[in-house]
């Protein structure tokens, strides 16, 4: 259900970011990828959500060859994936139920679902008592729960994770992974960048490893030999 064809992506000052990537993902596929930093981890992860546009070859997401889609449609194409991000990204001035309620709002959500189904999600990943709180009044392991609401809120068919552990410590991102495993247990995929090494060890899934733009490793072994 994703697949990258001979995909190339340079910027436009020349910088190979990515060079001629070749990978398919299944649907309820679990895959990390791994690599020294600037190796074309987010590089890869925004090609996915169009963020940026591949430079050649081809890329098909979901059945639907995603370089076609027009900018203006790309909202739409976007309603596919729940994006979750380091450094969380709520809004500040919303509260909890807000910054969730805003993720269905924004996609026309009939306004008599929208309480359960926020009320349901945040429950779903154990912060439904916090739900008038604002962001700062959160630790960050809840602010990236708050996050993982908002990105599932629209039952989404893939999980795009850029080192979303990367500000939580060890406890924490065990969690945040207990809780994607969960999600990718109902049969979502969750595509996650980490150079957290002892979530790799702790969580046994396929690695896909990067190195100056390509893949170099992709591997399904119990343990991951680590040398990133
Ligand atoms: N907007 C951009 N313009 C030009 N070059 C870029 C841009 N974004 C990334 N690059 C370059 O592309 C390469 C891959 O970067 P990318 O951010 O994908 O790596 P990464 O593996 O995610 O790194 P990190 O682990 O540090 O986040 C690097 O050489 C980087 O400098």
């Amino acid at each position: 259900m994703i697949k990258f064809t001979n995909v190339d992506k340079f910027y436009s000052d020349g910088n190979k970011s990515l060079d001629n990537v070749n990978l398919g993902i299944k649907q309820g596929e679990f895959v990390f990828l791994v690599g020294h930093s600037g190796a074309g981890k987010s590089t890869l992860l925004k090609l996915l959500t169009r963020e940026e546009k591949i430079s050649s070859g081809r890329l098909s997401v979901l059945g639907e060859d995603i370089t076609k889609i027009k900018a203006s449609k790309v909202h739409n194409y976007r309603r596919n994936l729940g994006i979750v991000f380091q450094d969380f990204r709520l809004l500040n001035e919303k509260t909890v139920y807000e910054n969730v309620e805003l993720a269905l709002r924004v996609v026309g959500t009939n306004a008599k679902e929208i309480r359960p189904r926020v009320m349901e999600v945040l429950k779903r990943v154990g912060i439904a008592e916090k739900h008038s709180k604002y962001p700062h009044e959160l630790s960050g392991g809840e602010s990236q729960r708050v996050g993982i609401a908002r990105a599932i809120v629209n039952k989404p068919s893939i999980i795009i994770a850029d080192e979303c552990t990367g500000n939580l410590d060890i406890h924490n991102s065990i969690q945040i992974l207990k809780l994607l495993n969960e999600i990718n247990e109902e049969g979502i995929t969750v595509i996650m960048a980490t150079h957290d090494i002892e979530i790799l060890k702790l969580f046994p899934k396929r690695v896909i490893e990067l190195k100056e733009g390509k893949i170099i490793k992709d591997t399904k072994r119990e343990k991951y030999e680590i040398n990133v």
